[in-house]
């Protein structure tokens, strides 16, 4: 695979906290235009793991390129373009509070390109807005008004607002009642189909997994133990993998993505399911 085919590359990574060691030669390859979900038990380092490529946590060691531009501690011009051609959906979304919707989603737009007039970044964030299943209504509330969902849909749009070749996104499903996590999954799948996306997943969501993600980085022992899609990943002997999919949960959201695949589920009936959800969610935000 050429270096092109890459979108970010990880090698040897470390990083730790007092004594404590996070990674420990870490490697990792995420090809251009997939979905890779990024799991492992609690702790293992997944968000640490996002930082380190976002230039939030600077590593004791190891290279993280970025569209084959080496990213760690610079702050230059290079790397700044390399920034803005990615977007980050922070675990809760992370947005400001004071700021409305759309004020959220002008932010990065503000900063990466500070000519733009009021009329322009109004309609640029409508825009997203609408494009992450938010009603363009939605954007004067603020977070507070909106429920978790719609906040989720919310950091999405700011996400997207620079129109991002690469996408990062922190257990974007976590506390989303099933149809809502569905549906959230379905956004980003299609967001990924119709903008090329590539998407750096993490989740403990076995349903995301199984319903989107190409591929699946198993993060244990310091490391990537492996990455593969689900059924490669099934076919190695190892426990927490083996526990993880072919546990209870795991079991169940096969059997779920099984029936979706042969049509045994009806498809119309899910479909209402999550229309009448995003109704619900826009009555809650008033939206
Ligand atoms: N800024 C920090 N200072 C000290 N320790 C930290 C810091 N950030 C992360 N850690 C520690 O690093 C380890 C990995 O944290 P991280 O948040 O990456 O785990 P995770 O795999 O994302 O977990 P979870 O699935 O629970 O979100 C944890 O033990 C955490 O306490």
């Amino acid at each position: 695979m050429s270096d092109r085919d890459i979108a970010v590359h990880v090698a040897g990574l470390k990083n730790g906290f007092g004594e404590q060691v996070v990674h420990d030669g870490l490697d990792l390859d995420v090809k251009r235009g997939e979905i890779i979900g990024v799991v492992g038990g609690s702790g293992t380092g997944k968000s640490v793991l996002m930082r380190s490529i976002i230039g939030l946590q600077t590593p004791q060691a190891g290279e993280v390129e970025v569209f084959g531009i080496p990213m760690i501690g610079r702050e230059d011009t290079e790397a700044k373009s390399v920034r803005r051609r990615w977007g980050v959906l922070f675990q809760g979304g992370a947005l400001f509070s004071t700021l409305t919707v759309a004020e959220n989603v002008e932010v990065p737009l503000r900063e990466y390109y500070p000519r733009l007039g009021e009329k322009l970044l109004d309609e640029i964030a409508s825009y997203k807005i609408v494009m992450s299943g938010l009603a363009a209504e939605a954007g004067p509330k603020y977070p507070s008004e909106l429920s978790g969902g719609m906040r989720k849909r919310a950091g999405l749009a700011r996400a997207l607002a620079l129109d991002p070749e690469l996408l990062f996104l922190d257990e974007p499903t976590a506390g989303l009642d099933p149809i809502g996590a569905a549906a959230f999954d379905e956004l980003i799948k299609s967001l990924q189909q119709t903008l090329g996306l590539t998407v750096f997943l993490i989740t403990h969501d076995l349903d995301t997994l199984y319903a989107i993600c190409d591929r699946v980085a198993v993060l244990a022992d310091r490391k990537v133990i492996a990455v593969g899609t689900i059924e490669e990943l099934l076919a190695l002997d190892h426990p927490w993998i083996q526990e993880y999919f072919n546990g209870p949960r795991g079991r169940l959201a096969a059997d779920s993505a099984d029936r979706l695949r042969e049509g045994e589920l009806d498809e119309a009936q899910a479909d209402k399911a999550r229309q009448q959800q995003a109704a619900a969610e826009a009555t809650a935000g008033g939206a």
